[in-house]
């Protein structure tokens, strides 16, 4: 069995027996889809239709007036896209077959088991939700522009890669189904979930947990929440995150992290829509869109048994990849110019000038960190900053101390202790200046000439240049 969210539209059921119209809806409320319309009278149904649009029908076969055969044909006509599953008593194969043939979607005999019907009426959701997220995609893949870039105002980016990430985050926003977001720390993985969210049109609130070093008791208490008497201390009934989440998005952050025994629970949550609090006997039915995050290479992790295979499969029916900010270095200086306005705004100080500088070192780093590093990178320097144009010092500094600690150059000596050049009483010239640089950055580089010209912020071919015209 799988689980959905409520469908959008709703379910019609009709058959012509009251009791049986009776327990197909319970069920499907009790399994959390509550959005039904029942009919007893199959002349009303394409009156039905026409006025109010239906995600699946479920649909008797055996009933005085129009016969379910009928009505199957005079759907699959006029309302293609609806899937018809059909319920009925008759049992013989030729029927089956005929009804499949006829183009219904799933065939139930009764009497109807009640994990049978939940099943084939997500598969009917599902498919819909795919048909939806199909058609949205090739209307987007047509455009080549956005339906809502107010969406995506927060997050900014030029890149073409990003902008294909925000059309099909577009696309399938809507849709009830797992998400994965994969991508290194400090990418913008919660900005996109925070996104798919404002775009889903839920009505509930976006609610965060990050996995990160939780056992599993602290998990299933921080999302399941618990009975009272669950343990020692649990006073009082308490409910989880995933009730806060009742109708919106549960965000869960650092998916890889997750114990075994959390994995299994939240396998179960995805699989069958329910839960238990810590404690409690009855399992819960939960309605969240779920959207997990990860930094670490689950490929990795899968074939080392340390995460399972059904939950990944469960949680990736939607995958975003973000690249990390040394892929898509077109958006650095949009992101500059943006997070020194922002840390200006934060400081409560102009925006500083920039030396020229700065853009050529800044492009030239791999940013471990990403976005996040970059921002906190600018806002140190602007909170240094009292006058003048913005000392590169601070960032200077950064990435030495960053580059060293990963192995990349050895680490500037003193690096944070004083401005990065002192001159004597004669200043040197330009070519002397550069020529000093040249030698210094090739010195701390240990004669490797890209690390070299990695901290001079220019490309080797330029740096080969110059060391040519030195020698010559
Ligand atoms: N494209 C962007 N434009 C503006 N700010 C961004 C962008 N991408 C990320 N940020 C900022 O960078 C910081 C990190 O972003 P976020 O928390 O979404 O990353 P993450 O991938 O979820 O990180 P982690 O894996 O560490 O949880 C946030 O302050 C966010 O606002």
């Amino acid at each position: 069995m799988s689980t959905s969210l409520n469908p959008p539209k709703p379910i019609l059921i009709v058959d012509d027996e009251a009791s049986i119209l009776l327990a197909i809806d319970t069920t499907l409320q009790m399994a959390g889809l509550n959005n039904t319309i029942t009919c007893q009278d199959s002349r009303r149904v394409m009156d039905l239709l026409e006025d109010s649009p239906v995600e699946a029908m479920l649909l008797d076969l055996n009933m005085p007036n129009v016969d379910g055969h009928r009505l199957l044909d005079d759907v699959r006509r006029d309302y293609p896209d609806v899937p018809v599953i059909i319920v009925t008593g008759a049992v013989d194969v030729e029927t089956a077959v005929r009804c499949i043939k006829a183009g219904a979607f799933d065939y139930i005999v009764k009497p109807v088991e009640a994990d049978r019907l939940i099943t084939a009426v997500n598969r009917a959701v599902s498919f819909q939700e795919l048909q939806r997220e199909n058609r949205s995609l090739r209307r987007h893949m047509l455009r080549d522009d956005l339906e809502h870039p107010e969406a995506f105002r927060q997050i900014i980016t030029g890149n073409r890669k990003m902008l294909t990430i925000f059309q099909y985050v577009e696309s399938i926003a809507t849709t009830s189904q797992p998400v994965l977001i994969r991508g290194e720390t400090g990418v913008g993985k919660e900005l996109i979930a925070r996104t798919i969210h404002r775009l889903s049109g839920l009505k509930g609130a976006f609610v965060a947990v990050n996995a990160a070093g939780l056992d599993d008791t602290v998990f299933s208490d921080t999302l399941f929440g618990h009975v009272k008497g669950a343990f020692t201390g649990a006073d009082t009934p308490r409910g989880g995150l995933i009730e806060q989440a009742d109708g919106g998005t549960l965000f869960l952050d650092e998916i890889g992290d997750l114990p075994q025994a959390s994995q299994v629970k939240l396998l179960r949550l995805l699989q069958e829509g329910e839960y238990f609090p810590l404690g409690a006997d009855v399992a819960c039915r939960a309605n969240a869109r779920i959207i997990a995050a990860t930094n670490q290479r689950l490929s990795v992790m899968l074939d080392e048994g340390r995460f399972r295979k059904d939950l990944n499969y469960r949680l990736q029916t939607h995958r975003i990849y973000i690249p990390p900010l040394r892929d898509r270095r077109d958006d650095i200086p949009q992101l500059l110019d943006h997070f020194l306005a922002d840390a200006a705004s934060r400081l409560n100080k102009p925006i500083p000038p920039v030396p020229r500088e700065l853009l050529p070192m800044m492009a030239g780093y791999a940013y471990p960190g990403n976005i996040r590093e970059l921002e906190s990178m600018i806002f140190d320097a602007v909170s240094r900053h009292r006058s003048g144009t913005l000392s590169l010092h601070s960032i200077q500094a950064h990435i030495a101390r960053e580059q060293s600690a990963d192995g990349t150059v050895p680490a500037l000596p003193n690096a944070d202790a004083g401005p990065p050049i002192t001159f004597s009483h004669r200043l040197p010239t330009i070519r002397q200046a550069t020529d000093l640089l040249v030698e210094e950055a090739m010195q701390r580089a240990g004669g490797n000439q890209s690390r070299a010209a990695k901290i001079l912020g220019i490309s080797q071919q330029a740096l080969s240049k110059r060391l040519k015209k030195k020698a010559g």
